[in-house]
């Protein structure tokens, strides 16, 4: 099939990427001409792991082309998918702004019969809306297909999620249009879900808002544990293993940050309320994870008494590891919250830095590896779980500090390797603290 996808973040690109892979003809179209100018170089403009190596083989075969032109890039294509971002407005709500905007400049350049997949998060409704303006632009008497086709993928492993997902839902009004996009997934040879457009959109939101849910949860009982002397990895173990609750997303920590959940929670309780539904569950949700990212400085701040002129390392800026994207990391908060109380932050993170310039500035100073972050440092908060800091010589490098003090935010470092601290102290979160002198106790 020709398949032409809008938008080349994260979600574009892995699409565009993953279809050509499995044979169909793909354009990726941006607006962003830089970006472009990079993509058709070959080169990534996002860091996420097997996507410049998959690009690079596709666009060799002549599977996969970009362009900024939509004369060029929709020409002859079967089905279009509109990837573009939808983020938060000021009041909460989706900003529909990129969305409304493709719509009506595409809608010239499109031909009798062609489907237009919403692949975006957008609210329900959406689909209708952007059909609307299609058919108030188009220069023809054409009609169109419209879909919602939402996308589940993580950044991270974007690439794996998305060649083989869980699910797909095909959200369509026809069983043709709905068939004609099974087709296009049909080498995945993945579960397919066919429902109406507006239960597809309410999908995406349903998901997400449940997934951070279960976040919160997991860290107010975090939270409980640190009160009565349980441990959260053991209640997540238990809990987890019975098969209606699942052992995935009950990771306590320092609450979730990113481009999705923060949003999609908002614009889905304010979804609800515009309905007259009173979904006071997100609220929780919202709150509970707004507290928890000031979970290590208010540790911190227990355990120092003040912070300030403290050097405190940060291992660790992106919202996950395995990405660099900043947006709504709960590192953003923690440094602002350190440099209020007047602490000196150091921070080092393996990719991520470039983007963490652009949100945090000068705020706090950046290391080249975490053997230069602790110079001196008085504390370290592990704020993302990057492999690098779960490894052995994480261990050997926290020795060299004449005294650890840790704060890990991720309960990323192992029981037995912390063991080789002969002095220190190590605070996870929801887990006893291990204060360590030549003998250790709890
Ligand atoms: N980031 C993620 O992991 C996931 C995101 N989503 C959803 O997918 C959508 C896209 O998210 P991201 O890929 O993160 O977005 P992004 O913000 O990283 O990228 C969006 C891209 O769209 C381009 N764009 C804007 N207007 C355009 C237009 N008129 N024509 C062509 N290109 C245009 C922008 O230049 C930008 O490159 C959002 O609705 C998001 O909620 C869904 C699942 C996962
Ligand atoms: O709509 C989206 O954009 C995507 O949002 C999330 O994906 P993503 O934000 O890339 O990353 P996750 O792995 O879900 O992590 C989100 C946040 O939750 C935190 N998290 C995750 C899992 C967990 O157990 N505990 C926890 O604190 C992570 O550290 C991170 O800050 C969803 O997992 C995807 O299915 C969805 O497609």
């Amino acid at each position: 099939m020709k398949i032409s996808v809008l938008g080349t973040g994260y979600v574009g690109l892995s699409t565009g990427v993953c279809l050509a892979e499995i044979g169909h003809f793909v354009t990726c179209i941006d607006i962003n001409q830089h970006k472009i100018g990079q993509l058709c170089q070959g080169k990534s403009p996002i860091y996420e792991p097997f996507l410049e190596n998959l690009l690079l083989k596709n666009a060799d075969e002549g599977r996969l082309k970009f362009t900024s032109s939509y004369l060029n890039g929709l020409e002859g294509t079967d089905i279009i998918i509109l990837a573009v971002g939808t983020p938060q407005s000021e009041d909460g709500s989706a900003d529909l702004s990129y969305i409304m905007k493709c719509a009506k400049d595409i809608a010239p350049h499109l031909t009798d019969g062609v489907t237009v997949v919403i692949k975006s998060t957008v609210p329900v409704g959406t689909n209708e809306l952007v059909e609307k303006i299609i058919m108030s632009h188009c220069n023809n008497d054409i009609t169109i297909n419209m879909a919602s086709n939402p996308e589940f993928l993580r950044q991270g492993s974007a690439i794996n999620d998305t060649l083989h997902p869980d699910r797909i839902i095909i959200g369509a009004n026809s069983k043709k249009v709905a068939d004609k996009i099974e087709e296009m997934y049909l080498p995945l040879k993945a579960p397919i879900i066919k429902t109406s457009i507006r239960s597809a959109e309410l999908i995406k939101y349903a998901s997400n808002a449940f997934l951070a849910t279960k976040i919160s949860y997991i860290n107010q009982i975090a939270n409980l544990c640190e009160m009565v002397g349980a441990d959260v990895n053991d209640i997540a173990l238990g809990m987890g293993t019975d098969k209606r609750i699942g052992l995935s997303f009950l990771q306590a920590g320092i609450g979730y940050g990113g481009s999705c959940f923060p949003k999609d929670v908002k614009a889905l309780h304010l979804t609800a309320e515009k309905h007259g539904i009173q979904f006071s569950l997100l609220k929780e949700t919202m709150r509970i994870n707004d507290e928890q990212q000031e979970l290590l400085v208010k540790k911190a701040k227990k355990r120092f008494g003040s912070l300030k002129s403290k050097k405190i390392a940060l291992f660790g800026l992106s919202f996950k590891p395995n990405t660099d994207d900043m947006r709504e990391a709960p590192s953003i908060k923690i440094v602002r919250l350190l440099s209020n109380e007047g602490a000196n932050v150091v921070a080092y993170d393996p990719v991520a830095t470039h983007n963490a310039r652009e949100v945090l500035g000068n705020m706090i100073s950046y290391a080249n590896s975490p053997e230069e972050a602790i110079l001196d440092a008085d504390a370290v908060f592990i704020v993302t779980d990057w492999d690098e800091f779960k490894h052995l010589n994480i261990t050997n490098i926290l020795k060299k500090m004449r005294c650890p003090i840790i704060f890990d935010g991720r309960n990323c470092l192992d029981e037995s390797m912390l063991h080789l601290l002969e002095i220190g102290e190590y605070y996870p979160v929801g887990r006893p603290s291990v204060i360590f002198s030549n003998q250790k106790s709890d």
